[in-house]
C-alpha cells in the first residue's frame, strides 16, 4: 500500500512541529525517518498513522485521503508501533498481541482459531512466546517493546509504522527485530536514532525543526557534509571490510 503526505503541516500554539511536508512511501518499501531530538519524527508519525488530523495539507493511503476513511478502515490497513506504548490495566503479554486483532472483530465476526494462531506466530516472531502469560507490568522495557512490535504484527498491517523500536532492544533482538521488519511485505516507515542502522533502509527522509531536508538512498542522504550539518557531529564514512558496505564512524560533536 503506497502511502502519500501533501503539504502537511501541524501546529500547535504557533509552533511548527510540521512545517509543508511531502513525501510518496511505494509499496513495500522500507522508509527510514531520521533527525535530531525534536525535529518532527513522532509527531509525522502520528500524523501518517491518522492519530493526528494534519492542520494543512493530507495523507492518502493508496489514493484514498485518510480523512475520508472510518478510523476502522484505517486500523486495517496501518499499524503502528510508539515509542512509549504503555498501559495500566492489569494484562497479559498475549492479551496485548490479541489487541492487535481488533480491527477485525465484529458480532459477525467472533475470535477464531486463526486469530490465535496469527497472534502465537507473532509472540514467536519477536521471541516473546516463553513470556506470553506473564502480566504486563512485569515484564522489562525491552520485553515491553516486543510485545507492542508483536501487537503490530497481529494486526497483519498492509503500512507498518515503527518509532524507535530498537531503543530498548539489546543488540541480538534489535538486529533481529530489524530482520524482520524488513523482510516482511509490507510498506514501512521506521524512525531511528542509530544511523548506521538507518543505513538499511531503501530511502531516508531527514528532518530538521518540522521539515524535510533531504530525501533519498542511504548512500545519497549520509554523507559527512549532512551529519555536519544536520547533527553537528565530525563523521567519517568507511567501507566495511568485510561486505565493502559504509559505515559512519563518528568522532566528534562539534
Ligand atoms: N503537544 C505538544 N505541545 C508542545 N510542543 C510539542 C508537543 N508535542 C511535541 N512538541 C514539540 O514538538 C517538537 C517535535 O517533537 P517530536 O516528538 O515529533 O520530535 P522527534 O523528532 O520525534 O524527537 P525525539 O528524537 O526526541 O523522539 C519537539 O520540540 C517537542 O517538544
Amino acid at each position: 500500500m503506497r502511502l502519500t503526505a501533501e503539504g502537511v503541516g501541524w501546529t500547535i500554539h504557533g509552533h511548527k512541529l510540521l512545517d509543508d511536508v511531502s513525501l510518496g512511501i511505494a509499496p513495500g518499501e522500507t522508509f527510514g525517518l531520521i533527525g535530531p531530538n525534536g525535529s518532527g519524527k513522532t509527531t509525522l508519525l502520528r500524523v501518517l498513522a491518522g492519530l493526528q488530523r494534519p492542520k494543512r495539507g493530507r495523507v492518502l493511503l493508496d489514493d484514498r485521503p485518510m480523512q475520508a476513511m472510518p478510523q476502522r478502515d484505517i486500523a486495517r490497513s496501518i499499524a503502528f508501533v510508539e515509542q512509549q506504548a504503555d498501559t495500566h490495566e492489569r494484562i497479559g503479554a498475549r492479551e496485548v498481541v490479541e489487541l492487535g486483532r481488533t480491527p477485525f472483530l465484529s458480532p459477525l465476526r467472533p475470535w477464531t482459531e486463526q486469530d490465535d494462531k496469527i497472534v502465537h506466530r507473532a509472540l514467536e516472531d519477536v521471541g516473546m512466546l516463553p513470556l506470553a502469560e506473564r502480566l504486563w507490568h512485569t515484564l522489562s522495557g525491552g520485553e515491553r517493546q516486543r510485545v507492542q512490535i508483536a501487537r503490530a504484527l497481529a494486526q497483519q498491517p498492509r503500512i507498518l509504522l515503527l518509532d524507535e523500536p530498537t531503543n530498548h532492544l539489546d543488540i541480538r533482538h534489535q538486529l533481529s527485530i530489524l530482520r524482520l521488519v524488513k523482510q516482511l511485505p509490507v510498506t514501512v516507515v521506521i524512525a531511528l536514532h542509530d544511523l548506521n542502522q538507518a543505513m538499511d533502509c531503501e530511502r531516508i527522509g531527514v528532518m530538521e525543526a518540522g521539515r524535510l531536508v533531504d530525501l533519498g538512498t542511504p548512500e545519497q542522504v549520509l554523507t559527512a557534509a549532512r551529519l555536519r550539518r544536520t547533527f553537528g557531529v565530525q563523521a567519517d564514512i568507511l567501507e566495511d571490510p568485510v561486505d565493502r558496505s559504509r559505515i559512519m564512524r563518528f568522532r566528534c560533536a562539534l
